[in-house]
């Protein structure tokens, strides 16, 4: 065994013998360890400065308790998390989710997959993540504010511009944004650089709404391209109906691909005429809604309780964006029944690493979550710096440099795996690539 290979397994038996009761967490370094070995076998300095062992240990873990009101009067009680992972190449990164799963090892895979993707897009942002166990459904917009307000009274503490910045993921949308920045800037006087995913009338940056899915959609379309493809009239399937699916969706229609489902995590709709994009925005972002309200609108579509993923119809490309391990084996089965040849992950590891290799092995061009959906923090980074700068920059500006810093995740990726051995498997160029700049900045940081 190669003495990288070896450094691989003891280090991740430690990680599992230490956090043995953190399965996402687990999973996410498993799947990351299990495709470094050439970038360590190149680098003997990551081992000898003990790289893994530091990487895959927070830099700090915040958890708190957040009492809040409800409408009836009642005291209720959350746990919230921050996790501080990396600042090796710039200030914490990421978002908050707002979910009953929330947990330590939900908020240590998503922070340490932050890391690589920040890594990725080539801005100076290092990664973190946070968010807590409070589920904002059927909350009302009160009930929303006032556990918003209690949570950022002790989030703002360890918080800052240039110390680390959060943003909105599952459950954090406009909404939840405005409400911790108003507590924010309450107890701290205006700092608008704390927070991205503003809306744009304090400091928000045009495009950062739309950029998670839109980036998701650029980076395919540079893979599709690169094996002479492209969406024009392919039949894709996008999972979720939130921040990351719906703007997926819109921007595969403008490349005139036909997007015939999306879903909750309730059950999914099938429309064959392509689905209705804006009554999706109007059900989730206004009613606040399910989506089997779609089919009173559309009665020639089609609403099933389940995984859309189980579902058994042709289709050419799979988007999912939903959320965590919504791929695994049998679904992965039916996906590749059902024609598909290309898989790009808007949602953090919605495939687990059986379906993963099981793509590859087919020959299906996957697009991993780090490089795929790493849009929405680059356009965060873009709000940063208009921030820092007192500007907004215009649509156009945004929508570019987004594109091209897509483009580039995508060639990065892409060369990387061909320059380390493993040509075509784009989540190994994608771990390596992420790795190999931070694992640099640590060392010429020193131990610390
Ligand atoms: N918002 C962002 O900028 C980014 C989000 N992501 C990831 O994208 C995914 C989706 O996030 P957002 O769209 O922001 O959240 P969101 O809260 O706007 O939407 C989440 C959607 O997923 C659906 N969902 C949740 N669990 C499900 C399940 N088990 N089966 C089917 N559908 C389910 C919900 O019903 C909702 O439609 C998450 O994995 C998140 O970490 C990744 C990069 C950036
Ligand atoms: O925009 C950000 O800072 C957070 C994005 C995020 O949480 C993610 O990339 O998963």
């Amino acid at each position: 065994m190669s003495e990288a290979k070896q450094y691989i397994e003891q280090i991740y038996q430690e990680v599992k013998e230490r956090d043995s009761h953190q399965p996402e967490f687990l999973q996410a370094v498993y799947e990351f360890f299990y495709s470094i070995e050439p970038v360590l076998s190149a680098h003997p300095e990551f081992i000898k400065e003990n790289i893994l062992g530091r990487i895959v240990e927070p830099e700090r873990i915040i958890q708190f308790r957040v009492p809040w009101v409800t409408d009836q009067g009642e005291v209720k009680i959350n746990r919230a998390f921050r996790v501080q992972f990396n600042s090796a190449i710039g200030p914490y990164k990421g978002g908050l989710r707002f979910h009953p799963t929330v947990d330590q090892s939900i908020v240590k895979f998503l922070g340490f997959e932050q890391i690589f993707k920040n890594s990725l897009t080539g801005l100076p942002i290092g990664g973190g993540k946070g968010g807590s166990d409070f589920d904002p459904k059927g909350k009302s917009d009160a009930e929303v504010m006032r556990f918003c307000q209690s949570l950022m009274t002790e989030l703002q503490k360890y918080i800052g511009p240039d110390m680390d910045v959060p943003a909105g993921d599952i459950g954090v949308g406009a909404r939840e944004i405005g409400y911790l920045y108003g507590q924010y800037k309450k107890l701290n006087g205006s700092l608008n650089g704390v927070l991205t995913g503003k809306p744009l009338l304090y400091g928000g940056s045009i495009g950062r709404t739309e950029a998670t899915g839109y980036g998701l959609v650029y980076f395919t379309k540079a893979m599709l391209e690169d094996a002479k493809k492209s969406f024009k009239q392919q039949r894709v399937i996008v999972s979720g109906s939130g921040n990351v699916a719906t703007y997926a969706m819109e921007k595969v229609h403008e490349y005139e691909g036909i997007v015939i489902a999306c879903s909750d995590s309730d059950g999914y709709i099938i429309d064959e005429e392509g689905i209705d994009i804006e009554l999706v925005k109007d059900i989730k972002e206004n009613r606040r809604g399910r989506i089997s309200e779609y089919v009173s609108d559309h009665p020639n579509a089609a609403y099933y309780e389940g995984n859309v993923w189980n579902h058994k119809i042709s289709y050419d490309i799979a988007l999912p964006c939903a959320t965590q391990n919504e791929i695994t084996k049998d679904a992965a089965s039916t996906i590749l029944e059902n024609g598909v040849y290309a898989v790009a992950e808007g949602a953090n590891m919605p495939t687990d690493l059986e379906s993963t290799t099981l793509f590859q092995e087919a020959g299906v061009l996957f697009g991993p979550a780090k490089a795929a959906n790493a849009g929405g923090v680059a356009v965060s980074a873009l709000e940063m710096s208009q921030n820092s700068q007192r500007l907004s920059w215009t649509l156009e500006d945004v929508d570019h440099r987004l594109k091209s810093i897509m483009e580039n995740i995508y060639k990065q990726v892409s060369e990387t795996a061909k320059e380390y051995g493993v040509e075509g498997d784009f989540a190994a160029g994608a771990n390596i690539a992420g790795f190999y700049k931070v694992a640099n900045a640590m060392v010429s940081q020193g131990i610390v």
